[in-house]
């Protein structure tokens, strides 16, 4: 199994701040893994995301992705990297389609190629005639999918997701997931993803590691690390490894 993102004592420390964001993170995920970092609020989960799409400049340490160096290669990696930020950031008078053609511009998508992209994604996520459809007519989940897509549409080798579930009915939240699943599956997509949503996250996440005031303090598969501290499920063993609950 290849190596997708690999980081080595990754530190961020923000100015005027007493502690650091980042202490010392290292971490390995594999291609095609998906990948659940859970914690805390200010724990460190948007310092950790904005670090590895070049957002931010981390203090220490380094982060590689497909073996490029993000101090060198920065241009090249925003390419590999589709990123689903938790706020929803569409304009509302403009259709889910629409939406998604402007998204794919900035990706440097640009005639068929754009059409046929975004028209597969929309069949894929289960849109009919309401992609002509104002974004300020759906519904919650619609949104969240039209979100969705707008980072996947440039076909990323990782995808940063952050909550993307959140806000979203039970049933909208299945159909995300399943098709979170089937992408990471036919196209061997990289899965980075945070949520509060522990239960989610132990069915989602073929590891998970948990973070508490900027240091990784437990890493592995879900049901191992559950059994292996006789904890009763994910959020159990995130309350006994913390000391606070999940948000
Ligand atoms: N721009 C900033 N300047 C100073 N401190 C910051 C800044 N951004 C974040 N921090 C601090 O860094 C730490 C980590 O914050 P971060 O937003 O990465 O956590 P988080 O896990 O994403 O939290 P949440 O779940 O609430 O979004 C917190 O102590 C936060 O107050």
């Amino acid at each position: 199994m290849s190596v997708s993102i690999s980081i080595q004592n990754l530190s961020k420390q923000y100015p005027k701040s007493a502690s650091l964001a980042l202490d010392r993170v290292s971490l390995d995920v594999n291609e095609g893994e998906v990948f659940g970092l859970l914690g805390p609020n200010g724990a460190g989960k948007t310092t950790f995301f904005s670090s590895l799409c070049g957002l931010i400049h981390p203090t220490g340490g380094e982060i590689r992705i497909h073996g490029l160096s993000i101090h060198t290669h920065l241009s090249q990696i925003k390419q590999m990297i589709g990123v689903v930020p938790q706020e929803i950031a569409l304009y509302p008078t403009l259709s889910g389609e629409e939406n998604l053609r402007f998204i794919g511009r900035m990706y440097g998508l640009s005639g068929k190629n754009l059409t046929i992209r975004v028209d597969e994604c929309l069949d894929a996520f289960g849109f009919d005639t309401n992609r002509k459809s104002a974004v300020k007519k759906y519904s919650g989940g619609m949104k969240r999918k039209i979100n969705l897509i707008g980072g996947i549409l440039h076909q990323p080798k990782i995808l940063l997701l952050d909550e993307p579930t959140v806000g979203v009915d039970v049933h909208a939240r299945r159909g995300i997931l399943e098709m979170l699943k089937k992408i990471n599956r036919d196209e061997k997509m990289t899965i980075i993803y945070t949520s509060h949503h522990m239960e989610e996250a132990e069915q989602f996440c073929d590891r998970v590691a948990i973070i508490d005031q900027g240091q990784i303090i437990q890493t592995g598969q879900p049901a191992a690390l559950v059994q292996e501290s006789n904890a009763q499920n994910l959020e159990d063993l995130f309350v006994q490894l913390t000391g606070k609950a999940i948000g």
